[in-house]
């Protein structure tokens, strides 16, 4: 008689919630009452500018990542994987998924009403997202510490109901508008 391996999920413990300690808010730490108008300051802080890697229109070799919308405290964006953001053949590149998650978690900080960059990303890889692929984004605020704004998110592929292909946690840190280089 011969024997089949184990299934993974019975042979490998359940995968612990994207946050290690350092991107969990300390105990106590208030998560931040959904609000559309810090969304609203900010976005007009950032008008005329189109640059940004992640989701600038005039950022040719980015990713074009597009917001598609503000709910209850939650963003969520989009983009297409192409062939130039592949790592392994015909996948897409694990940089480049962090990427998208960087832009998501930091627009779910900006929500606050407030200028954050990131201090720290964590990710977890759970699936392979071939080129082609639509990956829907979203992140949200778990809470905040001072000038520290603790946030996780996940990407699914295909749609936003499709299967979760990375889990991610940060830590944002609030920055004043001098922070930024103006462009020449
Ligand atoms: C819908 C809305 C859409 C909006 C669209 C906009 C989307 C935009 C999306 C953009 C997306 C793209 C976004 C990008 O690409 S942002 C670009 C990538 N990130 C950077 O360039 C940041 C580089 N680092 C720095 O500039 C400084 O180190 C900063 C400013 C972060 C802190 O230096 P500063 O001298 O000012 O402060 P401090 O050192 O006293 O620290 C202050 C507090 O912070 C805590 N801390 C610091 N580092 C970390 C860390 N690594 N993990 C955990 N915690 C950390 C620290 O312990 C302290 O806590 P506490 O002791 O007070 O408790």
């Amino acid at each position: 008689m011969t024997s089949s391996p184990p299934s993974p999920s019975a042979s490998r413990p359940a995968r612990p919630g994207p946050a290690s300690s350092r991107t969990t808010p300390p105990p106590g730490a208030p998560a931040p009452a959904p609000s559309g108008e810090g969304a609203a300051v900010m976005l007009a802080s950032l008008a005329g500018f189109d640059g940004c890697f992640g989701c600038g229109s005039e950022a040719e070799s980015g990713l074009r990542i597009r917001h598609t919308g503000v709910e209850d405290g939650v963003v969520t964006c989009e983009f297409t994987v192409r062939r130039e953001h592949q790592g392994a053949p015909g996948l897409c590149h694990g940089g480049v998924l962090a990427t998208a998650m960087d832009e998501a978690l930091g627009g779910a900080a900006w929500l606050l009403g407030n200028r954050y960059v990131t201090g720290r990303l964590e990710t977890d890889y759970l699936a392979p997202v071939p080129v082609g692929s639509d990956v829907h984004v979203r992140a949200w605020c778990t809470g905040l510490d001072g000038r520290k704004a603790y946030l996780e998110g996940e990407a699914r592929v295909g749609g936003p109901d499709g299967p979760v292909a990375v889990r991610a946690a940060g830590v944002f840190i609030e920055v004043p508008q001098e922070h930024f280089v103006p462009e020449s």
